[in-house]
């Protein structure tokens, strides 16, 4: 299995490439690529680690010796947000970032999984599908929006609300991942209840979780640790799926069969061709239907943004 991180000298890259180099499987290959001059020196850093996995970097404008032969490519290429911004603030620069590296693994890996971390995510993989598609390679299996973090994050709170292991908490969030389009369905988590205000405030800190970071931060950017382990857990997951391991599920950012938007993060079982089935996501509270309805116009327009930066 051959992993390929891009944007990998940046703070999710450097702490993705780590958590990789000791987590994949024996045998895995894993190629960092970033325009950064530094990236053959994180490769050689990491590659120190005495684990089974091969690491190299490369550096400049091309990522194609990375992208050769890679089962699924993750991307974290892009600049980051500082307080006051909203994601869809790095839409202007991380667009046209998307666009290529995306355009050259539809040309050197075009049967790859990718996994796009770069945000505004809603936006970004609508503009890897309008690329891969103008391609000729779109399946529509093989592309997810990582929204892990939303996932690490609701297991997290939930379980400190509650007094949890938090390795025990279980729990879908659907939507997108910004704002209001990110919906954890507390409502579904097995073994506790939550009155109306815990609903409320969880919910909030959920949506608002990559701002409480960024401003924590002070302008030096947002999550990257939290977000190389949610990129870790969700790239583990698919290269399992890949090798055949049966009932790997995760919450991702997919194109279904559209019932709400085009662009849907919903749960999914993953196989040996990426997707393999779309999971029904439950029922909704009436609060989880109202949050439901009420970011549709959003995480519409943000996918229409998409499609329009490509298509014109
Ligand atoms: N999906 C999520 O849940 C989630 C979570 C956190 C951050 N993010 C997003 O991930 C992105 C990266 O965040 P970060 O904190 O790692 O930023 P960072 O600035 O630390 O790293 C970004 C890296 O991208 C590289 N880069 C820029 N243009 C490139 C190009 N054309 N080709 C290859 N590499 C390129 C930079 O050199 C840098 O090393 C941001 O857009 C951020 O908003 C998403
Ligand atoms: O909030 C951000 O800008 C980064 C990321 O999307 C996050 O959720 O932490």
């Amino acid at each position: 299995m051959k992993v390929a991180v891009l944007g990998a000298a940046g703070g999710i890259g450097q702490a993705l490439a780590l958590l990789l180099k000791l987590n994949l499987p024996a045998g895995s290959k894993l190629a960092l690529y970033d325009i950064a001059p530094v990236t053959p020196g994180v490769a050689a850093d990491i590659s120190h680690i005495p684990t089974a996995v091969e690491a190299t970097g490369f550096a400049g404008e091309d990522p194609t010796p990375a992208l050769e032969g890679a089962d699924l490519v993750l991307i974290s290429a892009g600049v980051a947000r500082k307080p006051g911004m909203d994601r869809a603030d790095l839409f202007n620069v991380n667009a046209g970032i998307i666009r290529n590296l995306v355009g050259k693994v539809a040309e050197v890996a075009p049967t790859a999984c990718i996994g796009v971390i770069t945000n505004p995510v809603n936006t970004t993989v609508a503009i890897a599908a309008e690329v891969l598609k103008a391609a000729g390679v779109y399946d529509k299996n093989k592309l997810f929006g990582v929204t892990t973090l939303d996932v690490i994050r609701s297991e997290t709170f939930i379980a400190e609300a509650k007094g949890l292991d938090p390795a025990q908490v279980k729990i879908n969030v659907i939507g997108g991942h910004s704002g209001v389009t990110i919906l954890p369905l507390l409502s579904q988590v097995e073994g506790v209840s939550f009155s109306e205000d815990e609903i409320a405030s969880l919910t909030h800190r959920i949506q608002n979780a990559g701002t409480e970071v960024v401003e924590a931060k002070a302008g030096a950017g947002s999550a990257t640790l939290s977000m190389a382990q949610a990129a870790c857990r969700f790239g583990l997951s698919v290269v399992r799926g890949l090798q055949g391991e049966q009932d790997v599920i995760e919450c991702a950012y997919v194109e279904g069969a559209g019932e709400h938007t085009r662009f849907f993060a919903q749960p999914v079982k993953l196989g040996k061709q990426g997707v393999e089935q779309i999971l029904p996501y439950g029922s909704l509270s009436e609060y989880e239907k109202g949050a439901l309805d009420g970011m549709l116009e959003t995480l519409s327009g943000d996918i229409s943004k998409g499609e329009a930066f490509v298509n014109g």
